[in-house]
């Protein structure tokens, strides 16, 4: 057994607190210095990726002490505890079994009376039984015809995950002759959403996924009517147009509205549910299943880098333990995703609440308050994109915040053009590489508006290209890096009640139960 301790509590992080200034980027990350940095502070990850971190605020001595801490804080003990299926989630009293959803880390764990892995291998193999009898017109909508579309219904991790998934790989397999079915979601319970996707869909030739691990989320099951209503306007029968990904202890499971139900289980948090059924439906829909496994394969190979005690084995862990000794010793309150990847342009949106739904806490596991920063503010968009938005404020703002770049040494499709000596490939990946440099190094003017101070810390994952495998394996390693820093924060990662009260308050304005402030808002809104 571990022991879950409050971090200002651990000698490992008082001594951490003692590097704090230690590290001067603008020297270090210059001439020959930061050569060797670049070459040297990177880390391999699965599936051909590496995660570089020369242009973070360590040193060897930093390192050294993060490592103390990796171990004093037992963040690989704790990892072997979850996927050997201790209650990690005290919140809720829940087992955490994402990662068995991509494969047997440890011991087999048993609950509700079966094997987990081999249940979800089962619901795995369902769903790609009944996608390639989609794919083959086995199965078809009432007059015989095969469905061309698919339509994810759901919110939060029913949403966020699968669909930043398929935007990473549709290009891809499309260039690779795997793609089978167009993929399109609805998640807001704004009606312009629904409508606008219905009124862009050939709904007779559309299949629809509900997605909703509780069966209760009321954008979700509102917008299911919506479908539906459209469907039954169209003359179809929703039932043959519909299938549910749930847990098999939600009210939808037992339904007989849809062709079919797949399920996931109340051990996967819906933000950890991309590479369960509810990520599996759709992608296995849109790209065949081969593709989905694929995408399991790269995120189970990252996994296994995580069970490594030495940090510089473990690029999860090593990237937590930087996060953190940014957050609670340099004192940075945000941080910023920025794939240099137009495929990975939901990706941010993703980590946002996989991140800050996860590490968003006050109190500790015993729901004690605890006297230190906790998860920082997540944001992010796509360079080059970014470049010319909010990247004035990170060069030059008065808050600094550490940034998390992703890039690629080749594209997707592959069709670029050579302008001025480079192709648009190059030109990408040309500006990630002076980000890095600008941001740590800076440059001094003596026109204070034009002065770059420097000392801006960032990491970078370079990969070859964006593939099923890496896309797995960059998924894992964000999964597992929350995970970790909770672990850190000796907060639970796996539970979300802070997503409560407003739920709660909504549904009181919808039935006219308000006075205060709320009965005027709900005036103002006319509700
Ligand atoms: O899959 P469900 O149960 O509909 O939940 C959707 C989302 O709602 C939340 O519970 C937050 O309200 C998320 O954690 C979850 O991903």
């Amino acid at each position: 057994m571990t022991n879950w301790k409050n971090l200002d509590t651990l000698d490992s992080y008082k001594a951490l607190k003692a590097c704090k200034g230690s590290v001067d980027l603008t020297t270090v990350m210059a001439g020959e210095s930061g050569a060797d940095r670049a070459k040297n502070y990177s880390v391999p990850m699965a599936e051909k990726l590496t995660y570089n971190f020369a242009a973070k605020e360590v040193d060897d001595t930093v390192l050294e002490k993060l490592a103390a801490l990796a171990k004093e804080a037992e963040l690989v003990d704790k990892f072997q505890e979850l996927y050997n299926g201790a209650v990690i989630n005290t919140g809720e009293n829940r087992l955490v079994l994402h990662q068995m959803t991509r494969g047997q880390l440890g011991e087999p764990v048993k609950a509700d009376g079966v094997d987990k892995r081999t249940f979800y291998v089962e619901q795995q193999n369902r769903i790609a039984e009944f996608a390639n009898k989609v794919h083959n017109g086995e199965i078809t909508n009432a007059a015989g015809e095969k469905f061309t579309t698919v339509v994810q219904i759901g919110i939060g991790g029913s949403d966020l995950g699968p669909r930043a998934m398929y935007l990473a790989l549709e290009n891809w397999a499309k260039k690779n002759g795997t793609f089978k079915m167009d993929a399109k979601f609805i998640s807001n319970v704004d009606p312009d959403d629904a409508a606008a996707v219905l009124a862009s869909t050939d709904v007779a030739h559309a299949i629809f996924v509900l997605v909703s691990k509780s069966g209760t989320t009321l954008e979700t099951l509102t917008n299911e009517s919506f479908v539906k209503d459209a469907l039954a306007k169209a003359g179809l029968d929703a039932s043959k147009h519909m299938i549910a990904v749930t847990s098999e202890t939600s009210p939808l499971a037992k339904s007989d509205d849809y062709l079919a139900a797949f399920f996931m289980d109340d051990y996967i948090g819906g933000r950890y549910s991309s590479t369960s059924a509810v990520g599996g439906a759709v992608l296995s829909l849109a790209f065949g299943p081969d593709v989905f496994a694929r995408f399991l394969n790269g995120a189970a190979a990252e996994d296994e880098t995580a069970k490594n005690t030495d940090i510089r084995k473990n690029p999860a862990m090593l990237d937590a333990l930087i996060g953190v000794y940014e957050r609670n010793v340099l004192g940075y309150p945000a941080t910023t995703v920025l794939p240099y990847s137009q495929a990975l342009s939901r990706f941010p949106a993703h980590l946002q609440q996989l991140d800050m739904e996860s590490n968003g806490k006050s109190v500790n596991r015993f729901g004690e308050p605890v006297d230190y920063p906790t998860g920082p503010v997540i944001f992010g968009e796509p360079g080059t994109n970014g470049q010319h938005s909010f990247y004035q404020l990170l060069h030059q703002g008065t808050d600094i915040v550490p940034l998390q770049f992703i890039a690629f040494k080749n594209s997707q499709i592959g069709t670029d053009v050579e302008i001025q000596g480079s192709t648009s490939q190059k030109k990408l990946c040309a500006n990630v590489a002076a980000q890095i440099v600008a941001f740590a190094c800076g440059k001094k003017d003596e026109n204070s508006n034009k002065n770059f101070k420097g000392g801006r810390p960032s990491s970078i994952i370079i990969g070859e290209q964006l593939d099923p495998e890496t896309l797995g394996a960059l998924l894992a390693h964000f999964e597992n890096k929350v995970m970790f820093q909770g672990f850190l924060w000796n907060i639970n990662s796996f539970d979300q009640e802070g997503v409560q009260l407003g739920k709660v308050l909504a549904k009181k304005v919808l039935a006219h139960e308000t006075d205060g402030a709320l009965k005027v808002f709900s005036d103002l809104l006319n509700i």
